[in-house]
Formats: structure tokens, sequence, C-alpha cells
């Protein structure tokens, strides 16, 4: 029965590995090249036990369709909405209101890239932090594995990604690593004005964030490169009718009203 399994590969294969017990289906999935994601969603089952039939004889049909629909990667690509505005313009505040209204996961950019400056060890950390004192962009070869980690790690299918793609070669390196792995919905655009942001950024500083770039000085770099870098790509979205503009002048209730307008007609409950 395993040999057929072997031999068969792809969606009987899936189906067969629920008559195997937990060892003999991740070393099933190992052989045939399983991606790192798909494992992990196997994995999932067998701790939510709701492939209990891992350790049992019997299959149901609706195990069988519950398994496949989360494991074959084809059936659902996780969706993506990114998140831009301005330093302080309330990307953050917002995402934390959406995963709560919504269930999507909140992936920031900014705060991937602080958590592996900050990792015991990591060959990056050095050049984050002068990237992030400088005001400038972090190659994208790193901030993109952090994403695409943190997002197979999740487990989830919704993710707001927030603070990214920052400049031209955010978007490429996206383009490149990710846009076939995942289905993106729109920009999510926070329009704030400078003195607003700047305000906010100084005010969360002053309040104890502890941002190294919570500073008038750094900030200024921030603005410039937001303005020079990060606005041509949220131009460039526009152009392709991608871009979903939010006010973010009003109070944050207030913004989140229009927020959650723009979610609700995109489908979601
Ligand atoms: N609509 C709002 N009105 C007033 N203050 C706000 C509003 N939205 C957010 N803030 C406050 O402004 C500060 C910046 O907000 P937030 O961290 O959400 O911005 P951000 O866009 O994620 O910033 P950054 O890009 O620098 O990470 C926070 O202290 C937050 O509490
Ligand atoms: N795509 C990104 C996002 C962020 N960074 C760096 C540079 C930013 O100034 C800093 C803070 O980001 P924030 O928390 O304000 O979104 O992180 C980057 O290099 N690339």
């Amino acid at each position: 029965m395993l040999n057929a399994a072997i031999r068969s590969g792809g969606t009987y294969l899936y189906r067969d590995l629920c008559k195997f017990n937990y060892s003999t289906a991740i070393s099933v999935c190992r052989q045939f090249n399983t991606t790192q994601g798909q494992f992990q969603k196997l994995a999932q089952f067998c701790s939510k036990s709701i492939l209990r039939s891992f350790n049992n004889k019997s299959v149901t049909h609706n195990t069988y369709v519950k398994t496949n629909k989360i494991i074959m990667p084809e059936e659902q690509k996780p969706q993506v909405v990114f998140v831009l505005g301005g330093p302080g313009a309330g990307k953050g505040t917002q995402c934390s209101k959406i995963v709560e209204r919504f269930q999507f996961v909140h992936l920031s950019a900014g705060d991937l890239l602080r958590e592996e400056r900050a990792r015991e060890g990591s060959e990056y950390g050095t050049l984050i932090e002068s990237y992030i004192r400088d005001g400038k962009i972090v190659p994208v070869e790193v901030t993109c594995s952090l994403l695409e980690n943190a997002m197979q790690n999740s487990g989830k299918t919704k993710f707001l990604i927030d603070g990214f793609p920052r400049n031209q070669d955010n978007l490429d390196g996206w383009t490149r690593q990710m846009s076939d792995k995942v289905d993106f919905l729109f920009v999510l655009f926070f329009n704030c004005p400078e003195d607003k942001c700047v305000e906010r950024c100084l005010a969360r500083g002053q309040a104890g964030s502890g941002r190294s770039d919570d500073n008038l000085e750094s900030l200024k770099k921030r603005i410039q490169t937001y303005n020079n870098d990060s606005l041509p790509i949220i131009k460039h979205y526009e152009q392709i009718g991608k871009v979903q503009q939010i006010d973010a002048n009003p109070s944050a209730d207030e913004v989140f009203k229009n927020v959650e307008k723009v979610f609700v007609d995109a489908g979601f409950q």
C-alpha cells in the first residue's frame, strides 16, 4: 500500500497518507519533496487532531476532502494585501483592527526586520541596523525571505503585508520570489499629511516606542525615502487599478470605518 501511494503521487498520495501513521506520512512527504509549507500544514492537521485517522485505520470521505483542501497548494493560494503609507500614517494601528475584525495575519516588514536585527547570531543584524537608522530600505533578499518564512510558519492564508513593497527593489524581488505563490488582492494606501506623520511618530517616540528611528533626524530621511521610493510604487499600483485609498487624517476609529468597508466590498465578512 505504501509503495502504491509513493508511486501514485499527487492527490492520491494524500488520500493514502491518511491511512498511515504520522511518521510514515512525514517520510512519504519527504520522498515527494513536499514543500515546507505543505509539510507544516500536514503537521498542523495532526496536532489539531483533525486527522485522528493518521493513527487509526478509517478515513472518511470528509477527512479526505478537508485534507486535500488545505494541503493541495493550487486550490488556495495565500491572499495578500499590501499596506502602504507614510511613516506614522497609522498602518500598524489599522492592521490590528483588521486582524480583529477579519482574521487576517499581520506581517509588518519593519517588525520582522527589527526582530531579525535582535536575533542572536543573525548575519544581517548590523546591515539592518544601519539601513533603519538611515531611513533607507533594506535589500529585498533579506526582507522577502523573512516575509515568506513568516507566511509559511503561520499556516494561515490571509495576510496583511505592512510596509512592503517600499521601493522598486522590493517590488522586483517580490515579483521574482513570491508573485506566483500568492493571490495579490490590492494595496491599502493610508494617505496622511506629512506634518501629521511626523507628529504621530514623535509622539510615539515620546511615549516610549524604543524605536531608534522615532526622532526628527531619522524621520526626515524616512519621509524623503517615502516620497522618492515608495510613492512611485503606490502610483504603479494605482495605474493598474489596485489601490484602495484611505484618508488617514481622522481618528483611528473613523479611519477604520472606511477600511472595514473596503474589506466588506472585497467579499470578506
Ligand atoms: N488615526 C490616528 N489618529 C491619531 N493617532 C494615530 C492614528 N493612527 C495611529 N495613531 C498613532 O500614531 C502613531 C503611529 O501609528 P502606527 O504605528 O500605527 O503607524 P505606522 O504607519 O504603522 O508607522 P510606521 O510606518 O512608522 O511603523 C501611534 O502612536 C498610533 O497610536
Ligand atoms: N520593506 C521594508 C520595510 C521596512 N524597512 C526598514 C526601513 C524602515 O525605515 C524601517 C521601519 O519600518 P516601519 O516599521 O516604519 O514600517 O524598517 C525596510 O528596509 N524595508
